[in-house]
Formats: structure tokens, sequence, C-alpha cells
């Protein structure tokens, strides 16, 4: 939790104002952030200076997980967010490729789960890890990656948290993300829920003891329009001790994760939290 409202503080502090074209807003901006979460020893990085909407955030990477390309479907796994860059974004909107209400197009879980071959046919990355690792192989390439610019076009967005690396180190298993940008009051109070719950949840079903995830950052921002509420809000409240996050120990298998499993299997024991902050979102 430290390390989170340190790079909120540090880009309060440190960062410029760029101009992003494709929201039309300023963005405060720093390149450049480390973070890492404790899988081992359960510290669960739940931000707790607001009320975090956790399950929103599982169900996310669930939808990823299970290869979804519908806002409809993220709906039913119990979040929203993707809503918005379905349905609200113009460019996506006039795009040929997108396919009517809800649909997201070639992005996330479909790359890495239907990654086209110029062949034809399509590659699972994800299968393909969960194989390796099952026997206790690294090949130093049990990468997942959903970056695939020749498909941009037939996306409502560019993957943000795009390249995830697994490493076995006898059976420790340990997790490197990689994300190109991000929305620091919004999208990482998510995005470091998803990175620490894939290791855990991957770590569970191959049968493997979860050690620390690393998250790699380029881009971390405030859009111009949540400055204050960080600064005058978020950043004045004192931060309470990391919760648990406790996983359905039937969850066994990938096919568990594609098929049955729902919020229900996910618990936070402990979470105290602030009051909630409604941040702006941009399309
Ligand atoms: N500008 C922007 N920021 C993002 O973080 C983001 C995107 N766009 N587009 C794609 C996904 C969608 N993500 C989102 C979308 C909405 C919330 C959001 O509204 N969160 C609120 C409430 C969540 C809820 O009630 O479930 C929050 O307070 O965290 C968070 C992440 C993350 N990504
Ligand atoms: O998992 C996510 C997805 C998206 N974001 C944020 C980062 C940016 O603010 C926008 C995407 O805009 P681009 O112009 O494509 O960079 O969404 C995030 O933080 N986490």
């Amino acid at each position: 939790m430290r390390q989170y409202l340190d790079l909120c503080q540090n880009i309060v502090d440190n960062g410029h104002w760029i101009e992003n074209e494709r929201t039309g807003k300023r963005c405060l901006t720093v390149i450049n952030a480390d973070l890492q979460y404790d899988v081992k020893n359960n510290q669960f990085p739940i931000i707790t200076t607001r009320k975090s909407y956790w399950k929103s955030a599982i169900a996310e990477l669930i939808g990823y997980i299970r290869g979804y390309d519908s806002a409809a479907d993220f709906r039913a796994l119990g979040t929203k967010t993707w809503d918005m860059n379905s349905n609200d974004n113009q460019s996506w909107l006039a795009n040929p490729h997108r396919k009517g209400e809800d649909d997201m197009g070639r992005v996330y879980g479909v790359q890495g789960r239907r990654w086209q071959k110029t062949s034809g046919g399509t590659i699972d990355q994800l299968a393909k890890i969960v194989d390796n690792l099952s026997k206790g192989v690294d090949d130093r390439g049990e990468i997942i990656t959903f970056y695939n610019p020749g498909e941009f076009d037939m996306g409502c967005l560019r993957p943000c948290m795009h390249t995830h690396t697994f490493s076995l180190l006898g059976d420790t298993l340990y997790l490197t993300s990689y994300q190109r940008s991000c929305d620091v009051p919004l999208g990482l109070n998510f995005n470091q829920i998803q990175v620490y719950t894939f290791l855990a949840l991957m770590a569970q079903i191959t049968g493997n003891k979860p050690g620390m995830a690393y998250h790699k950052i380029i881009n971390a921002h405030i859009y111009e329009d949540q400055l204050d509420l960080m600064k005058n809000e978020q950043l004045t409240r004192e931060p309470f001790p990391s919760p648990q996050l406790k996983i359905n120990p039937k969850i066994k298998t990938l096919k568990d994760l594609e098929t049955w499993v729902t919020m229900d299997d996910f618990e936070v024991v402990g979470y105290q939290h602030h009051e909630a902050i409604k941040y702006p979102f941009s399309v």
C-alpha cells in the first residue's frame, strides 16, 4: 500500500503535464514505476485509503483468462469496466470490425487464448504455460502477451497491462507483469490486484508455491480531472494494514477457471478501508 501512495505522491510532486490526444485531456505523468507484491506471505495489495471494488478487478482477470471479447460477458462475471470502451468510444463505434453492442474486438484474452497464426489456426498462449508449469518446466519463455500490433485496428483499446512472464525457481512461481500505460487512481487500483491474483491462481492450478510478483509500469499518470481528489483527499489519509485474499482451494485446473468459478470463490479477510472516492473515468 505504501508503494502505491509513494507513486501517487511522486506523480503529484514530480509529474510533467502531457497532452493526451486520444482522451483530449492532460495527464500529470511520470515514467517508470517498479512495484512488487509478496504473494508468498499473502500481502494482498488492495488500496485501503479508499474503498476498492476488488471483486470487479478479479472478475476482469477471470474474463481475460476465459478469452472474453464482450462487455456483456464481463458484466455477467461481475464487472462493468468494459462498458464504456466497447460502447462509448467514438472511434471504436465507427470501426467496421466492431460486431455490435458490447463487442470489444480482438483485445486482451482474445490474443491470450486465440492468437491468429498467419498459417491458419490459433495459439493458446495460456494453456501452453499452464501445461509447462504443471510439469515443473520453465523454458524461459513462459510469456503470455496481449500486445499484437497487427490487430490493434480490430479492438477497442490497445492493451495496457500487456505481457505477463512466469518463472519457476524449483517449485516457487514468480510473475513479472509489464504495463505501458497506467491510470494510477482508477486502473492501478485494479491492476495490482490482478497481478497478485494471477500469480496466486497460476501457482494453485499448476501445483507450485507462489513467490513474488513484480509489476513494471512505464507511463504512470493522473488525469487532470482526478488530481484534486488525489491530492486533497486520498493522499491525506493514513493506510490500514494489508488484508488477506482467500481463494477457494477447490480451484485446481484451468478448466475450473474457465467453467464454474465465480466471484464467490474469492474472499478478502480483514479489509479495513477509508470511504469511497469516485474518480472520473476517461474514455
Ligand atoms: N481511462 C481508463 N482508465 C482505466 O483504468 C481503464 C480504461 N480507461 N479502459 C480499460 C480499462 C477499464 N478499467 C477500469 C474501468 C472502470 C473502473 C472504475 O470505474 N472503477 C471504479 C468503480 C468500479 C466498480 O464500481 O466496480 C473505482 O472506484 O475503482 C476501473 C477500471 C481499467 N481500464
Ligand atoms: O488495465 C488497464 C487498462 C487501461 N488503463 C488505462 C491507462 C490509460 O489511462 C488508458 C488507456 O489509454 P491509452 O491511450 O491506450 O494509453 O487506460 C489502465 O490503467 N489499466
